[in-house]
């Protein structure tokens, strides 16, 4: 089903249950040493518990020990009461200690298990609709990012620190019923109170700092990558961008950061009312236990277990950093939930998906294309970019599809990817939709416009192509591809880094690329991909070299169905079917100069017949056949 492009707009951290999401993440990432956390946050409290009641017999037994003598059992009992309460202190911070330690490395799973969630959040839908869209790519730039602030990771083991804090006022509730039964209630009444206006005020803070600063923290991140990265290093030299880029960053930051300022400061109003009725209710309190002590009803071991109660109540409304930071960390796992649902993906991720099989054997074969009655605009577009586009490609055909700059000839191929959905009408690869059919995507191999260089050895840039399995022949395809001529002159052959950013790495001319990517894309076809396209990926390449690279793609097409997009058209000339595109009635729908009507088929033939009919193709031609002539023939 594809994903409607509003579906996460409405996202705000709605995610009900946020730490029972958090909690199934940590027993999903390390059940085992979230039970040992659970096991020692349990003894950190019971330890506090114990000192409280054992400091107060303490205190009460040593007047009658003082009065009874060294040697008396009074003085004995003292003594016990003292070692317990010191072997409750000593053990309190030596559990916390240990499960510091614990913590450490079951925070690590959990780290890992937040990244794994991510990751799939952004590769396992195959559309590409959540990461082109503002709203969806901040939604998972947001959680990228929270995956490396202090603050999200502290909070991680934080979960132990709040879950023994609450254990704590459990144990100091217990306490203080036994002098009077409903002074703990009403004291914890106050409490949640003041913790849950806190607890609402930080996860509004945390939530907007996802959703409502996102966008401007990712074009603040944007701008700092564009200053210290090697993409924009040539131009922010040469034209002295680095003043105005890092002014730009620092303005959107702090743009960005005063919305939550803003926030913070008008939320921290709504605190104060249950601050002032804990004040009253511990007041009140306090005045009882006084009371009562100065009428003989609390002794003075009692007055120091019960005093120490109810401050210990102050459990259920701690703020520290280890519960904000758990808040952040909460908001964040909430905030990946609900966009995941939006996608319609569950909270944890399944087994990881297949890749491409490997290489298959024996003769690939071809695929039949239909576009049927195709209707696609991309969002926040104010027309679709084709309408009610028909196109058939017979398995084994070569179809050249030509028109104008943004006539939508890279659009048609992101839906023959299923990377789109259509808004209307039907995309199908042999009869199985590709937005939704995984095999249909198998079978369409694409070299994109603007495709990807990877950074790792020549292999590896090619057998992309086939998920990344190994290929038998990969000397087979680097010939079909014209790349054994360009491999035989690397360092170290194959194996070749393709980036001069690593040592022993090289970097590739455009035109080499180029046949890189040609190679990837038989090794697809070695996969078993029947449909090849190539999406304009000869810009790099004299006219020559590209008449030549389409040549010899029209030789190797057996067994397969080609789509080849080019503005050359001399280059395209020999296809089976060279098809127009533009807008009906004249114009060329979104393209430069174009009407308001999306794009459809407008001509469709052979070359020769193209030029006999005399229409749009036929004046491209020859405008183009002509300036090549001015040119002296060299383009
Ligand atoms: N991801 C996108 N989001 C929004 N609009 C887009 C997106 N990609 C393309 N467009 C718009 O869709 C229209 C068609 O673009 P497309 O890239 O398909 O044209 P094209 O015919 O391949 O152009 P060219 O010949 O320049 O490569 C253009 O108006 C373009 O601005």
């Amino acid at each position: 089903m594809p994903v409607p492009f509003s579906a996460w707009r409405s996202v705000r951290c709605a995610a009900r249950n946020r730490y029972l999401l958090h909690l199934r993440l940590w027993w999903h990432a390390a059940p085992g040493l979230a039970i040992v956390c659970v096991a020692l946050a349990v003894v950190r409290a019971g330890a506090i518990t114990v000192a409280m009641v054992a400091s107060g017999h303490l205190v009460a037994s040593i007047d009658e020990a003082v009065r009874a003598g060294v040697d008396s059992a009074a003085a004995l009992g003292s003594w016990r009461w003292l070692m317990l309460t010191v072997a409750a202190f000593v053990a309190a911070p030596v559990a916390g200690a240990v499960s510091r330690g614990v913590e450490e490395v079951a925070s690590a799973r959990y780290l890992a298990a937040y990244y794994d969630l991510v990751v799939d959040t952004g590769v396992r839908p195959h559309s590409v609709t959540h990461l082109e869209d503002p709203a969806g790519a901040q939604q998972l730039g947001s959680a990228v990012e929270a995956s490396r602030d202090w603050l999200f990771l502290r909070g991680i083991g934080g979960t132990w620190d709040a879950l023994s804090n609450k254990l704590n006022g459990v144990g100091a509730l217990v306490v203080v019923a036994t002098w009077r039964w409903w002074a703990g209630p009403v004291l914890l009444v106050g409490w949640l109170l003041l913790s849950r206006a806190v607890a609402h005020w930080r996860s509004v803070v945390f939530d907007d700092m996802i959703t409502e600063t996102g966008l401007g923290r990712r074009r603040a991140s944007y701008l700092q990558g564009l200053l210290v990265g090697r993409a924009a290093a040539k131009e922010v030299r040469l034209y002295g961008l680095g003043g105005w880029l890092l002014d730009g960053f620092v303005n959107a930051w702090q743009e960005t950061m005063a919305v939550v300022s803003r926030r913070r400061l008008r939320g921290v109003g709504s605190t104060l009312p249950p601050l002032a009725v804990l004040l009253v209710l511990n007041a009140a309190a306090f005045a009882v236990l006084t009371a009562d002590t100065a009428a003989g009803r609390v002794s003075t071991g009692m007055l120091v277990t019960v005093v120490q109660g109810i401050l210990g109540l102050s459990a259920f409304g701690r703020q520290d950093d280890g519960e904000t930071s758990l808040g952040r960390t909460v908001s964040c796992v909430a905030a990946l939930a609900s966009f995941r649902t939006a996608l319609g993906l569950p909270f944890l991720p399944g087994p990881p998906q297949a890749t491409l099989a490997p290489a298959a054997a024996g003769t690939p074969t071809a695929s039949k294309v239909e576009l049927r009655d195709v209707t696609f605009g991309y969002p926040g577009g104010d027309r679709p970019v084709v309408e009610r586009l028909r196109l058939t490609i017979p398995a084994g055909q070569s179809v050249a599809v030509v028109g104008v700059n943004g006539v939508g000839k890279s659009t048609i191929v992101k839906l023959l990817c299923g990377l789109w959905p259509p808004q209307a009408g039907e995309v199908r690869i042999d009869g199985l939709d590709p937005a939704v059919d995984a095999a249909a995507r198998h079978r369409v191999s694409v070299i994109f416009q603007e495709f990807l260089r990877f950074g790792l050895p020549a292999r590896a840039n090619v057998e992309a192509g086939a998920g990344w399995c190994r290929i038998g022949d990969l000397d087979r395809i680097a010939t079909d591809a014209g790349t054994d001529h360009i491999v035989a002159g690397l360092e170290y052959g194959w194996e070749t880094i393709l980036s001069a950013e690593f040592t022993g790495g090289t970097d590739l001319s455009g035109g080499q690329w180029q046949r890189i990517a040609l190679a990837r894309a038989l090794a697809a076809v070695r996969a078993g991909a029947g449909v090849l396209v190539l999406d304009e990926p000869t810009a790099a390449l004299d006219v020559r070299a590209e008449v030549a690279l389409f040549e010899s793609l029209l030789r190797l097409r057996e067994g397969l169905t080609t789509i080849l997009i080019s503005h050359r058209l001399s280059s395209v000339r020999h296809a089976d079917r060279i098809v127009v595109l533009g807008a009906v009635g004249g114009g060329v729908a979104g393209g430069v100069g174009g009407g308001v009507a999306g794009a459809r088929v407008i001509e469709d033939g052979t070359h020769t017949e193209l030029l006999a009919a005399g229409g749009e193709y036929a004046r491209m031609f020859r405008l183009q056949a002509s300036r090549f002539a001015a040119a002296g023939g060299v383009a």
